[in-house]
C-alpha cells in the first residue's frame, strides 16, 4: 500500500471514530487523496496528520441538531420533588423540584457551596435526601466532578471494570470505550489513570458515564481541565445526546452556556449563609 493510500485509510478511520457516517467518511478520504494527487503534494504534507485533518473535516461537517419543539416533550427521565438536604443541622438544599425529560438539557447553577454536587449525587441515588423524593430512569450515567477513577488502572482496564458491572463482554466494553473516547478526540494509551492529565481524566470520566448507553446523563462540571477544543467537543457531544433523545443534567458555573440549555435550575444557598 502506498503512503498516500495509508494516509487516506487513516483519515477514513479517524472520521468514523468521530461519528461521520461510513459512506461520507469513505468519500472524504477518497476526495482528499485525489485532491492531493492533483497538486502533486503528498496528502500528509498538504493536510497534515490524518487524525488532525479528520477533526477539522468533522467539525466543518457537523450539522446542529434541530431545536427541540416545545410541544414535543420527551418522557420524564428524572423527577425531583421538594428535595431538601441537611448536613449537621445546616440546610444545603431547601425544597428543590424539577424534571428532566428525554431530549432535554437541564443546567444546575448556583454559587460555590450552594449544593449543586449534592443535588446531582441525590439525583444519581448516591446520597439520600433528608426529605422529598426522586424518581429516575434506571439507565443513568453519572460523571462526578473529580475522582471516580482508580489511579492504578489504565483507561482500558476502567472500560473492562465498568463494562463488567454492566454485564458487557470485555471486548465490547473496550471497543465502546475507545469509540466514545474518539468522539472526545482522545485516543487512550496504556498509561495509568494517575499519570493522565486532569483534562484527560475528565474525558475518561465522561466516557465511563456513557459506557452503559444511559438514557439520562448526570454531569458535574464535566469540562474541568479541558482545553478549548475538548470543551467544544464535549458540548457537541452533549447536543448530540440531546438530539438522540437522551436527557442531560449538567452542573455548570459558566453562565454563557445557558443559551444552549433547555431548562435552568438555580440553587440559592451560599457557603456563607
Ligand atoms: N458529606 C458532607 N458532609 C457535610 N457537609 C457536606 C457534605 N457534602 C457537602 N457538604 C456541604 O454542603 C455544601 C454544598 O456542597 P456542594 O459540594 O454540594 O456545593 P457545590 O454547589 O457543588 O459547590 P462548588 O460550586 O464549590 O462545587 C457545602 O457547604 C459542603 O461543605
Amino acid at each position: 500500500m502506498s503512503a498516500d493510500q495509508h494516509w487516506a485509510d487513516e483519515l477514513r478511520a479517524a472520521l468514523l471514530d468521530l461519528g461521520v457516517p461510513s459512506a461520507e467518511a469513505g468519500q472524504l478520504a477518497q476526495d482528499s487523496e485525489l485532491e492531493a494527487a492533483g497538486t502533486g503534494t503528498p496528502p500528509r504534507q498538504l493536510y497534515g496528520p490524518a487524525h488532525a485533518y479528520a477533526r477539522e473535516l468533522a467539525g466543518a461537517l457537523r450539522v446542529e441538531p434541530p431545536a427541540l419543539d416545545p410541544d414535543d416533550a420527551g418522557a420524564v427521565l428524572l423527577e425531583v420533588d421538594a428535595v431538601t438536604k441537611t448536613y449537621r443541622g445546616r440546610t444545603v438544599l431547601d425544597g428543590v423540584s424539577f424534571t428532566a425529560r428525554a431530549g432535554e438539557i437541564v443546567a444546575v447553577i448556583g454559587a460555590n457551596g450552594s449544593g449543586k454536587s449534592t443535588l446531582l449525587q441525590i439525583c444519581a441515588g448516591l446520597v439520600r435526601p433528608s426529605s422529598g423524593s426522586v424518581r429516575r430512569t434506571a439507565r443513568i450515567g453519572y460523571v462526578p466532578q473529580a475522582n471516580g477513577l482508580a489511579d492504578k488502572l489504565t483507561a482500558a482496564e476502567h472500560f473492562d471494570l465498568i463494562g463488567a458491572g454492566l454485564g458487557q463482554p470485555r471486548r465490547k466494553a473496550r471497543a465502546a470505550g475507545e469509540h466514545l473516547a474518539g468522539r472526545l478526540s482522545w485516543r487512550p494509551t496504556g498509561e495509568l489513570a494517575e499519570h493522565l492529565s486532569g483534562g484527560t481524566r475528565q474525558k475518561l470520566n465522561v466516557v465511563l458515564g456513557e459506557l452503559g448507553d444511559p438514557e439520562l446523563m448526570l454531569l458535574d462540571e464535566p469540562y474541568q481541565g479541558f482545553d478549548q477544543t475538548s470543551y467544544v467537543d464535549l458540548w457537541r457531544q452533549v447536543r448530540q445526546w440531546r438530539a438522540a433523545g437522551r436527557g442531560i443534567v449538567l452542573v455548570t458555573h459558566l453562565l454563557y452556556e445557558l443559551d444552549a440549555v433547555d431548562r435552568v435550575v438555580e440553587l440559592g444557598t451560599r457557603e456563607d449563609r
